[in-house]
């Protein structure tokens, strides 16, 4: 299969869609708004979805500080960790991305875990 992860996602423009959703998930949020209620919106706006395009094999390279770095001092726990990857699918489902694509993102996104929580 040569199309890339980010070309299923509908490369820029839907990772944008993708994340402007994501953001509304997280701003509805009880759990995990308070997090984020002292963030730069567009500032992580930008981040997440240069980070994502990286993360799917796109045409980008995060260059923002890296995932211990930016999640150290939050003390995310795993309840909350998962929480955001609900809020992630919500996204991803509102956006009609379909499970196959979901689940491979999700895949590139897991092993990133130990370096955002506990911190
Ligand atoms: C695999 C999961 C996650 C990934 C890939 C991820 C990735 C990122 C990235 C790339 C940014 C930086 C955007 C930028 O400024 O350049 C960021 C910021 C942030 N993340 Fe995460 N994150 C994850 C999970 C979480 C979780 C679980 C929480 C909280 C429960 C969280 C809270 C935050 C907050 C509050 C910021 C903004 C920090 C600021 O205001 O500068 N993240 N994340």
């Amino acid at each position: 299969n040569s199309s890339s992860l980010y070309q299923e996602l509908n490369g820029q423009s839907g990772l944008e869609r993708l994340v402007d959703a994501f953001i509304q998930e997280i701003a509805g949020d009880e759990q995990i708004f308070h997090y984020f209620a002292k963030s730069n919106v567009d500032r992580f706006r930008e981040g997440f979805i240069t980070h994502l395009c990286d993360v799917s094999d796109g045409p980008c390279e995060y260059q923002g500080d890296n995932m211990i770095d930016i999640h150290t001092g939050m003390k995310i726990n795993e309840a909350d960790f998962n929480r955001v990857v609900e809020l992630l699918i919500n996204a991803m489902e509102a956006e009609g991305i379909p499970y196959r694509t979901q689940n491979k993102l999700l895949a590139r996104l897991a092993p990133l875990r130990p370096e955002i929580i506990h911190r």
